[in-house]
């Protein structure tokens, strides 16, 4: 099943300089493929409809805060079962729960500050992709 996910290295990936380990991670997965990959800064409109589904909660405004901190790296990955692989790769939610191996589990340590956004699922990941990279056919 060939899928297409987005993904967000956040700006604390960036900050902390690890981009090139991220994303060699995704690349040593065999047969997937970065189709796009671009670094840059979101606004508040995009934020706002990439993280709608979270707005009301406590966490919302500091995390709004926190993803225009900085640049973030946005790249779409294509692949067989690369939704799930993503998710996978980059661990739950919280580090601190995350396994080590993971990303998330062996770089973080706050929850808002995951270093890492995967699409949830095809709905999401359509939703996404347009958002981010309007262009893509
Ligand atoms: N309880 C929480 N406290 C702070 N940030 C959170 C919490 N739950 C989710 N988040 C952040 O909200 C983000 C929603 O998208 P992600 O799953 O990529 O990563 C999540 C975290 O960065």
């Amino acid at each position: 099943m060939t899928q297409r996910t987005l993904v967000l290295l956040k700006p604390d990936a960036v900050r902390r300089g690890l981009i090139g380990e991220i994303i060699g991670r995704i690349e040593r997965k065999a047969n997937w493929t970065i189709s796009a990959l671009e670094l840059r800064s979101l606004d508040q409109d995009t934020l706002e409809a990439h993280y709608g589904e979270h707005k009301g909660k406590p966490f919302y405004e500091p995390l709004v805060a926190f993803m225009s901190s900085g640049p973030i790296v946005a790249l779409v990955v294509e692949g067989e079962r690369v939704i799930e692989g993503v998710r996978q790769l980059a661990g739950p939610t919280d580090p601190i729960a995350a396994q080590p191996g993971s990303i998330r589990g062996d770089f973080g340590t706050i929850v808002r500050e995951n270093l890492i956004h995967a699409s949830d699922s095809e709905e999401s990941a359509e939703r996404e992709l347009k958002l981010f990279f309007p262009g893509l056919v």
